[in-house]
């Protein structure tokens, strides 16, 4: 039986955060592919492409104009029997495109427990019952906020910024130093324990503070950050970011004046990924991306707690209840990507020194490969796996085949491709790359 190759029309997003009309990747890549009544409008914004089987925005074949969801609900063969049963007959990802124009909200994604709740008491806010797990891969340079910094660099912010040790109040920041003071990085779990209560305690004290004190403090933070520059922070601590954390506070303020994430800022890893680096975030992990253009991937839900930087629904109490206040340096989350072995580059291809790279995040809902060929007539064969995979073209021209049948590949073209195909790319260009998120148990 022939597996099919569909072509997908995908919706895009338009968050406030996206990046505006052509300048966005996420509405270039939607407007690849026919769309009835789609056209990008230049002032508009538009933050996220979204390719899959979620309901709040369905993929569609090109052709018979039904859902994927609808066609992976036909026929469990496309998804393979054993997956479609695990994740009840939908996609276990979301595969996305975002284009960051500005700071998205200071969030977290619930843990499966969670987001059951969530969901069961408030479906508006909280769409699905699903946990979210992410990873991000760069496709031009990305900067953002993820996971809690090591305690002895926000207690070095609590001493060197006047601002934010105000705003949180003396006798907070003098509690929380006595708390962890000697343990910042011991390993006993009696010591971590005492140092993930100390920090959630002194961020729930900032979280909760008076919203005309965040204003009024936030205005002598811009003061100190634009008089300091390079001495700001105390220089930024160990990673001496003085000049670079104060032009990334006045470039925050200008997005979002008098917002409570100009503070947590100080609490998180500012972390920048080059094309092609990645980084992975685990439930209940509090991030806050900020520019660039990146695929992303996630378990198959669109559940976000908010804090600050958005005009979106806040929850401020359920962020603070939830986070897991573990706290790293960023090199812990980012990811090492490995050559993906189930792949075969044609002679051509070598010569280029193409390569088919495997971003596999600590889950089961999904990984990404991203395919590299440089040179006219490259070629990387796919073994055929015993799941679902969706295609995107981010660069170049080529062909995708599977068996008998072949389809032109441009960037933006998104193909859906049924369990236990071989799939053929064929670059026609001297940089065809494509990201392709599967699912294999
Ligand atoms: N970290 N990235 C994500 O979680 C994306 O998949 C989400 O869709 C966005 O974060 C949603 O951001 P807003 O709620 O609009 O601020
Ligand atoms: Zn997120």
């Amino acid at each position: 039986m022939q597996v099919p190759l569909i072509r997908l029309q995908c919706g895009a997003n338009s968050y406030d955060w996206g990046k505006k009309g052509q300048s966005s990747a996420a509405a270039k890549f939607a407007a690849a592919t026919p769309a009835d009544g789609f056209t990008v409008q230049d002032e508009k914004p538009y933050a996220e492409l979204w390719m899959g089987t979620h309901p709040s925005n369905p993929s569609k074949d090109v052709r018979t104009q039904r859902t994927l969801l609808d066609l992976v609900q036909d026929n469990q063969a496309l998804m393979g029997t054993e997956i479609s049963e695990k994740f009840g007959h939908k996609l276990p990802f979301l595969f996305k495109v975002l284009s960051i124009g500005k700071a998205l909200s200071i969030q977290a994604h619930p843990n499966k427990k969670l987001a059951e709740q969530l969901h069961a008491k408030d479906s508006k806010n909280y769409p699905d019952d699903n946990h979210k797990p992410e990873m991000t891969i760069a496709i031009t340079p990305f900067d953002g906020l993820c996971g809690f910094r090591p305690l002895a660099e926000i207690s070095h912010f609590f001493s060197s910024v006047q601002a934010l040790k105000k705003l949180v109040g003396e006798k907070e920041v003098e509690e929380f130093q006595a708390a962890i003071k000697g343990k910042e990085t011991s390993e006993k779990t009696e010591d971590e324990e005492t140092n993930k209560k100390a920090l959630q305690k002194v961020f729930g004290a900032l979280m909760n503070s008076k919203k005309e004190d965040v204003e009024k403090a936030s205005k002598e933070l811009i003061v100190e950050a634009e008089k300091e520059g390079q001495d700001f922070a105390g220089g930024g601590g160990p990673s001496n970011e003085g000049q670079e954390l104060a032009d990334l506070v006045v470039r925050l303020d200008k997005q979002f004046p008098g917002d409570i994430g100009l503070f947590v800022l100080f609490f998180l890893n500012y972390v920048k990924l080059e094309v092609g680096e990645a980084m992975f975030l685990k439930a209940d992990d509090i991030h806050a991306y900020l520019s660039g253009d990146i695929i992303e991937c996630m378990a198959a839900s669109d559940n976000v707690v908010r804090a600050g930087f958005t005009p979106k629904f806040k929850d401020v109490d359920t962020l603070i209840s939830m986070l897991t206040y573990s706290y790293a340096p960023i090199s812990e989350q980012k990811m090492d990507p490995v050559d993906y072995p189930y792949v075969t580059l044609n002679a051509t291809a070598y010569s280029s020194g193409s390569a088919a790279t495997l971003y596999d995040p600590p889950i089961e809902e999904f990984s990404v490969v991203k395919t590299d060929l440089k040179k006219k007539g490259a070629k990387a064969t796919f073994e055929q796996i015993a799941g679902p995979s969706i295609f995107i073209c981010t660069s170049g021209n080529g062909k995708i085949s599977v068996g008998p049948t072949s389809e032109e590949v441009k960037p933006g073209y998104v193909y859906f491709v049924g369990a236990t195909a071989e799939v053929v790319l064929e670059s026609e260009d001297t940089d065809f790359t494509t990201f392709k998120a599967f699912c294999e148990l």
